[in-house]
């Protein structure tokens, strides 16, 4: 009932997606326009698909069929690189920190993609205007973040809930347009929720982002997002506001029916 914008600018336009897996099909001709600046929800029982389709938006796993466009461009059938420097970044279900590096040297790394040195230098080294720049952004996001302060300690040393912060750094110094987190709210404690949400707000309105979230956590879905999609056996069976989709029959059955 609720649309975000009078007149809303579609960022993100998939269609007909699909991914086969030998018999299975985990994502089945999903159709979906996001809206810019919107906080958009994708919900589903396990396995329902949710993570293959961001796959597939990200180009991590090439569509049995379908086409993605974002802001006009087709998406579909770019390598991973090529969708970020386009300007759609990720996080991902499995945290993928590079463990052994310090905080700050994960978000350095991670702004190589959008240097022109691009990754080689950004283990290697790159020129020295460029470095201070990446150090000085770096640092930037890590306030942002608010791990500023524990900068030069090992990824592996911070909580879940640090970690996905760290991700979120990462997958900010890539300056995207759109952001797709993948159950950020994974392995957080109770606290840690109840920051997430006003915590993607803020980084939300800082950017200017789009932000897709796949999340298990309904209340936080609930609170966080402008609009959800619900996946089930692959099919877009809802979408819609919060509250109407959480009233609406299609979706009920398919969380009862799973337990
Ligand atoms: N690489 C793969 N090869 C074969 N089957 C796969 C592959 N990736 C996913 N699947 C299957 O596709 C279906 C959808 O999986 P997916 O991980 O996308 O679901 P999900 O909604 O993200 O689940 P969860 O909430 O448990 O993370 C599942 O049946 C899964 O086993």
């Amino acid at each position: 009932m609720t649309a975000p914008h009078p007149d809303p600018t579609v960022v993100l336009q998939a269609r007909n997606m699909t991914r086969r897996f030998g018999g299975l099909i985990a994502v089945n001709d999903v159709s979906f326009d996001v809206y810019e600046g919107e906080i958009f929800g994708l919900i589903g029982p396990n396995g329902a698909g949710k993570t293959t389709l961001f796959n597939l938006m990200t180009g991590l796993t090439p569509p049995s069929a379908g086409t993605l466009t974002y802001r006009g461009t087709t998406v579909t059938g770019l390598q991973p690189n090529r969708v970020a420097a386009l300007g759609m970044s990720r996080t991902f279900q499995n945290i993928r920190l590079f463990r052994g590096l310090s905080a700050l040297e994960n978000v350095k790394i991670a702004q190589h993609v959008r240097t022109r040195a691009g990754l080689w230098q950004g283990v290697f080294g790159t020129s020295r205007p460029e470095e201070a720049q990446v150090e000085r952004r770096a640092w930037e996001l890590l306030d942002l973040v608010g791990l500023s302060d524990r900068a030069g300690e090992l990824a592996s040393n911070f909580s879940y809930g640090d970690q996905r912060r760290l991700e979120i750094a990462r997958a900010l110094a890539t300056e995207p347009r759109v952001l797709l987190l993948d159950e950020p709210a994974a392995g957080m404690n109770t606290s840690e929720k109840g920051q997430l949400t006003a915590f993607i707000r803020e980084v939300r309105d800082r950017f200017d982002l789009t932000v897709l979230v796949i999340e298990h956590h309904v209340p936080l879905v609930m609170n966080l997002c402008d609009r959800v999609a619900v996946l089930n056996f692959g099919l877009l069976i809802a979408m819609g506001d919060p509250a109407s989709v959480q009233r609406d029959p299609k979706v009920i059955e398919a969380y009862l029916g799973g337990e």
